[in-house]
């Protein structure tokens, strides 16, 4: 297998002097060519920060991105993201073919291979009849389907999500799991997912990096060594799933003791800030 995406010492720091803030600290890992590497943290760690980076969206503090050997210093041609919000990402006034062709416009492909390649990726997601559709027309599963064919209609060397499947429903979160595990398959997209779900991302995953509360580091780089194929019944309630979704929970959240320690502090510092906040109120409707 050859490396497709190394980060390497990344750092990323919002601000200068007193309101400096670093989001994301000293970062190393690699993903192979063809690898499905999942991403999990707490909230609020510098996931987004880290994709962002990655994307040639934001330009580290200190650290390198490649992606296939070559330096990211801007966005590169063959990256692909999918985000959470389908409904924004689509242009509502393009139909669904048109929206899966909108990103090729700026590539090398005639007019029919274009149509083609975009027919070939709706068929791939199951919705080759529904091209002609708008996506308002469509069920929130199918849009973010569309999201999806769009982002492989372009065939990336890199397929960046963020918590892609969290704005729909339970079921239809698990058929496009399901799906991009598939797809994904199929075609040998190199894909890097963030996702807040810990079973999410053990089902999906060949490997799990769990991050550290802000700023993010990586505290375990865990490999998934479940079947290639996967059942949402079946793998979930095989031994290796709840073992390994029981190791990541314990390093995002410790022993429920400490959970129960972190909580508790957690709920003292927000009363504090409540307290301090109405005598602020207090003061000033009296003065
Ligand atoms: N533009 C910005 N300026 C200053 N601080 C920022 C900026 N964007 C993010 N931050 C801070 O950096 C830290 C990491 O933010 P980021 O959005 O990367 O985390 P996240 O893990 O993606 O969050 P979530 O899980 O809530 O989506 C947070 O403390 C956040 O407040």
């Amino acid at each position: 297998m050859s490396t497709m995406l190394e980060v390497s010492g990344l750092s990323h720091r919002y601000g200068t002097g007193d309101q400096a803030h670093t989001a994301v600290n000293e970062l190393s890992f690699t993903v192979e060519a063809g690898q499905l590497a999942c991403i999990v943290g707490p909230s609020g760690c510098g996931k987004s920060t880290l994709l962002r980076a990655i994307a040639g969206l934001l330009p580290p503090t200190s650290g390198t991105v490649s992606l296939h050997g070559d330096r990211v210093d801007g966005v590169p041609d063959d990256l692909a993201v999918v985000f959470q919000d389908y409904s924004r990402s689509l242009f509502p006034w393009l139909t669904v073919a048109k929206n899966v062709e909108f990103p090729l416009r700026w590539g090398k492909l005639s007019k029919a291979e274009r149509r083609a390649q975009a027919a070939s990726a709706l068929d791939a997601v199951g919705l080759s009849g529904v091209g002609g559709k708008f996506p308002w027309q469509l069920s929130g599963g199918m849009q973010q389907r569309v999201s999806i064919a769009r982002a492989l209609a372009s065939r990336p060397a890199l397929l960046i999500m963020d918590e892609p499947f969290a704005s729909v429903d339970a079921q239809t979160r698990f058929e496009l799991e399901d799906l991009l595990r598939r797809v994904q398959a199929q075609q040998g997209t190199t894909v890097l997912l963030v996702t807040h779900d810990i079973d999410e991302s053990v089902y999906l995953g060949d490997r799990v990096l769990v991050l550290s509360k802000s700023p993010a580091r990586i505290v375990a780089d865990l490999p998934v060594g479940l079947p290639a194929s996967r059942d949402q019944i079946t793998t979930r309630e095989s031994a290796e799933f709840v073992a390994l979704r029981g190791e990541v929970a314990r390093l995002l959240h410790g022993s429920p003791a400490q959970a129960a320690a972190a909580d508790a502090a957690e709920w003292e510092l927000a009363s504090a800030a409540e307290k301090t906040e109405k005598a602020v109120t207090e003061d000033m409707q009296s003065s």
